[in-house]
């Protein structure tokens, strides 16, 4: 996490987000994918405990993430954005928290070594509450309920009761994200990061016989950071890192009760997490999401899928960027890998002939969900790391820049997506599969990617 900004005392009164009525254009727009709550006095009394709750993120945290996304859209960075599919509130412990941000530090300092370039480090952590759904009903055994949309918006269990979109949740997803926002600032700054440790556990990585193959580039990290201590390289100062919050924006009631009006500048900046994104689901250009979205000030993501145009991609330039200014707007590609090499040199070639700088990232997860014979919503480690090899023989062909990697991962041992090179079987999932949405990378395979996509980015291709 960054310092607070220091900020000047307001010599006139500051205008409140109520001041900006364009805020709520959006209620006056479609918005798919949002909850129907069930009682309406509730709704009301969370939306206004959570008008009047503190920030969980800053205006300037906020305007230190956009420079350091317009170096990565300048080819001078490198995003690595990772995290649940569906953070859950009982999930918010500090073993799984500090296992997510250690997996996703380790991952950090294998893909600094690969790319030489600063690694942005962003969890899908502390808001990532609310899930856009395939269909609005599930049904089991021949009984029908809601789907599941997030804790922020219903619960888990198969019940009606549990399954009914409850507003108060908003209000509990608020308090989660701030102590799981609290922890991540103590371990970022509080020693945790230390780049001797987390090189240390990187070699727990290979004492698996498993991962031998990728022995050759952990001796050369082992050599950089035993000669950087011979040089006398200030590892305290190496300490503490920054550390970003990023979630899909996606329940508008949420989002717009936590816009704040920033006291330096006056403008509206969404508060719940630094970096918020539109999903696949929701970027209709004339909907809700993209319009609330283009007018808070924080770095904006847009999910990019297999039916992308470079028409959509241009006209959501139009909308979200229209100062094309570094930073500000990032596409996250998912187009599966069987459909990126086909689909993606269209997209970049008419954004970048466009003069937009746009950050260009890699989502190799939700292209590649499939079922598993035994029933599991899974993905195959080798589609994920094809999309990724993909995406930079794209972006290396063009002569663009491959700026990130956006995943579904945990810090756990848990069993979800299928193969790496110590393979998890279908077999696995019976005991060890705990995702409430989406398959994730474990530990371990969070890892291996990283030594994949490190070795792919020393090598500046494919
Ligand atoms: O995380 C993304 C979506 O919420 C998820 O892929 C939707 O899954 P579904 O098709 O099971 O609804
Ligand atoms: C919903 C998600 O992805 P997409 O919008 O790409 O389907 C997600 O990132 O969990
Ligand atoms: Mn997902």
């Amino acid at each position: 996490m960054t310092d607070l900004p220091v900020t000047t005392a307001p010599t006139e009164p500051i205008p409140s987000a109520a001041d900006y009525p364009g805020l709520d254009a959006w209620r006056g727009l479609t918005a798919v994918q949002q909850p129907t709550w069930t009682d309406s006095a509730v709704y009301q009394a969370s939306v206004a405990e959570l008008s009047a709750l503190p920030p969980l993120v800053f205006a300037g945290e906020v305007d230190v993430l956009r420079e350091r996304l317009a170096a990565a859209a300048q080819g001078k960075a490198f995003l690595l954005q990772g995290g649940d599919c569906a953070e859950t509130f009982e999930g918010a412990t500090a073993d799984k928290i500090s296992a997510r941000v250690r997996t996703i530090l380790q991952m950090a300092v294998v893909l600094t070594y690969g790319a030489s370039l600063p690694v942005i480090k962003m969890g899908r952590m502390a808001g990532q509450f609310a899930k856009p759904r395939s269909s609005n009903d599930e049904t089991r055994n021949g009984v029908t309920l809601p789907a599941y949309r997030g804790d922020m918006v219903n619960g888990f269990d198969f019940t009606p009761e549990s399954r009914a979109h409850d507003a108060s949740r908003m209000v509990r997803a608020y308090h989660t994200s701030a102590s799981t926002l609290n922890l991540i600032r103590a371990f970022t700054q509080g020693g945790f990061a230390d780049l001797r440790l987390v090189h240390h556990w990187n070699k727990g990585f290979m004492a698996n016989p498993a991962h031998s193959r990728y022995e050759s580039l952990a001796r050369e990290i082992d050599r950089a950071v035993k000669f950087m201590d011979a040089c006398g390289a200030d590892f305290d100062a190496l300490k503490r890192v920054e550390f970003f919050a990023s979630h899909e924006a996606l329940v508008l009631d949420y989002e717009r009760a936590l816009t704040r009006i920033d006291s330096r500048t006056g403008l509206p900046y969404g508060t719940s997490g630094h970096f918020l994104w539109i999903g696949e689901r929701t970027r209709q250009l004339d909907g809700a999401h993209v319009d609330f979205l283009s007018r808070v000030r924080n770095p904006i993501g847009v999910k990019l899928g297999p039916g992308s145009s470079a028409d959509d991609a241009l006209r959501l330039i139009e909308k979200l960027d229209p100062e094309r200014e570094p930073g500000r707007l990032t596409f996250i590609t998912r187009m599966g890998a069987k459909n990126i090499r086909e689909k993606l040199p269209a997209l970049v070639e008419k954004v970048t002939a466009s003069g937009a700088q746009v950050l260009w990232v890699t989502d190799p997860m939700h292209g590649n969900t499939v079922t598993s014979p035994n029933g599991y919503k899974t993905r195959n480690f080798d589609d994920v790391i094809d999309e990724v090899r993909g995406f930079f023989e794209v972006h290396k062909s063009l002569g663009t820049f491959p700026g990130g990697l956006h995943v579904e991962m945990t810090g756990d041992d848990v069993a979800e997506c299928l193969g790496g090179s110590d393979p998890i079987d279908q077999e696995a999932f019976l005991d060890r599969y705990e995702s409430v949405c989406d398959p994730r990378l474990n530990h371990m395979q969070s890892l291996e990617m990283a030594f994949l996509v490190a070795g792919a980015l020393a090598k500046k291709g494919a």
